[in-house]
């Protein structure tokens, strides 16, 4: 029988690990269950019972019937805004656009940022103006409510929906659709969606929709992002290319982490029979607007290998349930089968029907290693590090930027670029993958084992080590390390964590001043932020050449979750 033991008990993810989408935490892969059917009104009540016993209205909301100025209450400090970038603000951003800027200002002046119109638990209808960055319906609040938001997880623009208040934040509060009353017929088709617990887990939000849907609404948010945080004149924003559609739309996901609590301190083991789950235990991740874990038995847009391996885990948990005296974070990660010799699959004859390059297991050690092909490259790293979690649209977007950068025209006076920086390059993907188009690689990364990672798949795809070279540290650092590189020939590739890039970074590329810099991010929204720097700091300076930002494209790394990674290429002129 297996036990407890046997099961990984993995620690959170750190900050430096952070991948693709996370909103509220450094733990992208929270995707959240529930054991009801798919979005339907009936799923969505059951849902509403368990997230209430666990969503608290915000401490200071009172609910505030009637106009805007009349605010008698004793004011209280407000929450500073929230941290620019985040998803956060992303929404109170969309929330002012739509409810005007002077009328939120004027509000919150009045001290009614956080006083909401509604009581916790009140249902009302409401009718969805547009489909935010995140995901979820936005409408107005009925005007005898004043102004305020509404935010509706799952309901569409045009569609009318009778909801129920489940949280308060600044200038809006946060519903559960309980029945969407008129549909747009155009967008929603609920036959589309895949899995048992859309509707309840956090995971994913467009289920419904249609693959051109999905990728059109990804472009909208690129067009959004650009022009709230870029700050460049829409004249300096080129058109925005379609969404790059993912080969895989369900069974793409490559990594996971669901996670339990330890039982509660009142649960007696004796109450519970053997292999029986108790109602207390939820396996799984966190539901939509709430922390709350959900009970999830799979997950569709995950791999099969992931799904089989975490089905058979769960048994052994719920078995083994009161060994556990802490809460658990799994991890599990789909790889090509670790125990062929690496070297020798990369030798040449290679073939790539082989068993070596097809067979798939799940590695659920962080510290195990993990292993994948990108179009003719092989990658090792280590199964709790960093490496982007859709393999079958990776091929997609790294021929895009060899693409861009191979097709461009460059002046006469600099020619072809000979040379590649890629700054936070992990276990080196784009810094291997476009090697062989350059005559000297440079990268950097903080996490040393990634770097240790990237050191090791240099050699295993025959890379010369005269030609690339990996360095650990802050990425600002390689610009140090890089000074024999001509700027005028060097393409720098940038791809931080959702956060971005930091000043120190970005003074020391000015400085640098590469010829090209095409930068990649699962955040978009930092990206527009970043970019606008790059490009109104050249902008400064008079006699200086200036940036360009000349292509602009999304990539649909995360179907059927609102989520978009993309591309940007700027060049010095
Ligand atoms: C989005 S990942 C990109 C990795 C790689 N380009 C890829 O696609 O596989 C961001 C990487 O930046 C690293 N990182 C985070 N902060 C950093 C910093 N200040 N300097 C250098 N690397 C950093 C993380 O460890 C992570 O590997």
């Amino acid at each position: 029988m297996s036990t407890a033991a046997a099961i990984p008990q993995s620690r959170p993810l750190s900050d430096s690990e952070v991948e693709g989408p996370v909103l509220k935490k450094p733990r992208l892969d929270k995707e959240i269950l529930v054991e009801e059917k798919a979005a339907t009104p009936d799923a969505l009540e059951t849902v509403l019972k368990e997230d209430s016993e666990v969503v608290v209205p915000l401490e200071d909301a009172q609910p505030r019937h009637g106009k805007v100025a009349k605010h008698k209450k004793k004011k209280r400090k407000e929450p500073p805004l929230p941290e620019p970038c985040s998803a956060a603000d992303v929404l109170y951003q969309e929330i002012r656009a739509l409810l005007g800027e002077d009328v939120v200002d004027e509000v919150t002046k009045s001290g009614g940022a956080f006083q909401p119109p509604f009581e916790y638990g009140e249902e009302l209808v409401v009718k969805i103006e547009n489909i935010g960055s995140g995901g979820s319906g936005i409408a107005l609040a009925p005007q005898e409510k004043g102004p305020w938001a509404v935010v509706v997880p799952f309901a569409l623009s045009g569609e009318t929906a009778r909801v129920r208040i489940v949280k308060s934040d600044r200038m809006h509060s946060i519903a559960t659709p309980l029945e969407i009353l008129t549909k747009n017929a155009e967008l929603r088709n609920d036959s589309r969606v895949q899995c048992k617990y859309f509707g309840s887990c956090g995971g994913c939000q467009y289920q419904m929709l249609s693959g051109e849907t999905q990728l059109n609404l990804k472009r909208d948010v690129i067009i959004r992002a650009f022009k709230i945080y870029s700050k460049l004149p829409e004249s300096s924003v080129p058109e925005i290319g379609s969404t790059v559609e993912s080969p895989l739309v369900y069974a793409y996901r490559t990594k996971i982490t669901p996670h339990f609590e330890r039982p509660p301190k009142w649960a007696k083991k004796n109450e519970v029979k053997p292999g029986e789950q108790p109602p207390w235990l939820k396996i799984g991740f966190n539901m939509t607007s709430s922390n709350s874990t959900m009970d999830i038995e799979e997950c569709p847009i995950s791999t099969p290998i992931l799904n089989e391996r975490y089905k058979s885990d769960r048994k052994d948990i719920i078995q083994n349930i009161f060994s556990y005296k802490k809460g658990v974070s799994l991890m599990y990660r789909d790889s090509l089968d670790p125990s062929f010799d690496a070297e020798k699959m990369m030798s040449p004859p290679i073939d790539k029907l082989s068993e070596a390059f097809t067979r798939h297991v799940c590695i659920t050690d962080q510290k195990g290693s993990a292993r994948e092909m990108v179009g003719d490259y092989l990658f090792e790293y280590n199964a709790g590090g960093f490496f982007q979690n859709n393999n079958s649209v990776l091929p997609l977007l790294v021929d895009y930027v060899r693409d861009l950068i191979s097709t461009m025209e460059y002046p006469a006076t600099s020619g072809h670029p000979t040379h590649l920086v890629d700054t936070y390059c992990g276990a080196g993907l784009f810094a291997i993958s476009l090697a062989s188009a350059f005559n000297k690689v440079a990268g950097i990364e903080l996490s040393q084992s990634s770097i240790k990672s990237a050191k090791r798949n240099a050699k295993l795809n025959s890379i010369p080590d005269e030609k690339i070279s990996f360095l650990s540290g802050e990425a600002q650092n390689i610009f140090a390390a890089v000074k024999d590189f001509p700027a005028d020939k060097t393409v720098v590739v940038i791809d931080p964590p959702r956060k971005g890039c930091d000043d120190l970074f970005l003074k020391q590329l000015l400085q640098f001043r590469p010829s090209t810099v095409v930068y990649i991010s699962c955040n978009v929204h930092t990206q527009a932020r970043d970019v606008g720097v790059i490009v109104r700091e050249t902008e400064k300076d008079d006699e200086g050449r200036r940036y360009k930002l000349e292509s602009l494209r999304g990539f649909d790394l995360f179907p059927q979750t609102a989520h978009v990674e993309s591309a940007a290429l700027l060049r010095l002129y």
